[in-house]
């Protein structure tokens, strides 16, 4: 599921949650859709932070679910929603943010990363591809040498070397939501 809280008076709070990675189940898949919307229709929301509970942004696909048959939204139009958002929305990545939670962090308008955190594309190494758009995004926001490296091996990459990529736009020692609150703040 996904939890909506207004902060710092106009910022809509998205927070994924699903133990232990905050993974794209149906459940967190549907909770965003749920939380867009609110935050959304919301006249004094002026921008949104998406974050997952307990320091980690999002794991991916859920592979709990894997083998079951398919069910709740999409990824793909749900992350579509969010980038077609006339409210600039950016995520706040701490842990890990990988496949789909990359995905879905890459149609955040804004992304905001602890010192710590890991990112990637690991698709290859379950004989896959990013089918949520990955494979477009990321190559028109870093080039595309880099993005092919990242999307053929299925590397995770440093919070360092993602700002140095252009993954990111900022990268933080201290508390990513605080940071990404106060950046949504400056968007707005
Ligand atoms: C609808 C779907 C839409 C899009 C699909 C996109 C495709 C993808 O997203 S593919 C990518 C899927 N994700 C992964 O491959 C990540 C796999 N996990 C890892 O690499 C690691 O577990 C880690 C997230 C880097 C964390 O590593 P570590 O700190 O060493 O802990 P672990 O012992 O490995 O894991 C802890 C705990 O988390 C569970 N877990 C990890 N990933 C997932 C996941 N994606 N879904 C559900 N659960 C996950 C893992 O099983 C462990 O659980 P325990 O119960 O503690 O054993």
């Amino acid at each position: 599921m996904a939890q909506y809280t207004r902060v710092a008076g106009s910022v809509g709070l998205i927070t994924l949650q699903n133990p232990p990675v905050n993974a794209l189940s149906a459940m967190v898949r549907q909770g965003i859709v749920d939380t867009m919307e609110r935050a959304l229709s919301a006249p004094e929301v002026k921008s949104l932070v998406i974050c997952g509970q307990k320091e980690t942004f999002c794991g991916g696909a859920d592979i709990r679910e894997f083998g079951t048959k398919m069910s709740g939204p999409p990824l793909i139009p749900l992350i579509h929603a969010i980038e077609a958002s006339t409210k600039p929305v950016v995520a706040a990545i701490e842990g890990v943010a990988l496949g789909g939670g990359l995905e879905l962090a890459l149609g955040c308008h804004y992304r905001i990363s602890h010192s710590k955190a890991k990112l990637g594309l690991p698709e290859v190494t379950l004989g896959l591809l990013p089918a949520a758009a990955g494979s477009q995004r990321l190559p028109r926001l870093i080039g595309v040498p880099a993005a092919l490296d990242l999307i053929t091996t299925g590397r995770h990459v440093t919070a360092a070397e993602a700002l140095q990529l252009g993954i990111v736009d900022q990268v933080t020692d201290h508390s990513t939501v605080d940071a990404a609150v106060k950046f949504a703040l400056s968007v707005a």
